[in-house]
């Protein structure tokens, strides 16, 4: 096993000219549709392989293998998910490893059973991977590069902008860090906006309470500047003389839908189920 090819070691410069020769080579440009944006920062590498747990892992979008390469180093095995059918040949060309499997797959649709997911993955199905890893309980631990305000999103406290059904849904399985920040340079061709190494770390499982959760949530945000009790009782048809009623009005007093922690709407999804209202 092993590569002569190590985009981590390589300097910034190298890095940068490697990515647009095999390019070049290859007679590709890369596909904005799928969020092509390669990573040529050798730095920003390191720092991603230094959060990798030492267990089995998926990658999602390997591209040209930039992260493929070091990460086959340190992980016992890997399995790459990459939709396009080019630049998979390509990685696996340039990775040389046998603990490695090739998978031309999209992501979205290919059930994730490794224990850690990591990738630079395309923005294009940033929700849908995030939500499809909440929902694989054999998902540990994941470690992705991501547009920061979307890692900002994920981390927002209640009453923020940017806090929303994602944040809440994460936060109440996960332990989410953001560990670093790169800006668009680190990157060919340059993303509009800087990104984040972001590391989840699973503590708690998905199961029925979560699901409620996610239907309680996806009720209330389609109105999420207005008084959540008010939303909640409308949507389920929530009498003002109920127990339920009192329940949920203890728990939300007057606060706007933004404006309430998961903890408090993970209790209350709890409590609307148990009474068959979710
Ligand atoms: C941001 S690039 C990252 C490439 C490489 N890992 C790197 O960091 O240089 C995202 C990669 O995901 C691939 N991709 C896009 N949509 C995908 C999908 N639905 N499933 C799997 N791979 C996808 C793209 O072709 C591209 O190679």
């Amino acid at each position: 096993m092993g590569s002569y090819i190590r985009p981590d070691e390589m300097s910034r410069h190298d890095l940068f000219s490697w990515t647009i020769s095999i390019l070049r080579e290859h007679g590709l440009r890369p596909k904005r549709k799928l969020s092509q944006n390669f990573i040529v920062d050798p730095r920003l590498i390191r720092d991603f392989i230094n959060h990798v747990s030492h267990v089995e892992t998926t990658e999602i979008g390997c591209g040209l293998g930039t992260l493929t390469i070091p990460l086959s180093r340190v992980v016992p095995r890997l399995i790459c998910i990459e939709i396009d059918e080019k630049l998979l040949g390509i990685a696996v060309k340039n990775s040389n490893t046998s603990n490695t499997l090739f998978i031309n797959a999209d992501a979205t649709k290919y059930t994730l059973f490794s224990r850690q997911v990591v990738g630079n993955i395309p923005y294009h199905v940033t929700s849908n991977i995030l939500v499809s890893i909440a929902r694989s309980n054999n998902v540990e631990r994941v470690v992705f590069t991501l547009q920061k305000d979307v890692a900002e999103r994920l981390v927002a406290k209640p009453g923020s902008k940017q806090y929303g059904r994602i944040t809440i849904l994460l936060n109440t399985l996960f332990n989410i860090e953001i560990t670093g920040i790169y800006g668009p340079s680190s990157f060919y061709p340059e993303p509009k906006v800087g990104h984040a190494i972001i590391t989840l770390t699973r503590r708690h499982v998905f199961n029925q309470d979560v699901f409620a959760l996610e239907k309680l949530t996806r009720l209330l945000f389609t109105q999420r500047r207005r008084i959540a009790l008010r939303v909640l009782a409308k949507s389920l048809g929530i009498r003002e003389d109920s127990e339920i009623y009192m329940y949920a009005r203890e728990l939300l007093g007057d606060k706007r839908v933004y404006e309430v922690s998961g903890e408090v709407y993970a209790a209350l999804a709890r409590r609307l189920r148990e009474n068959g209202l979710l």
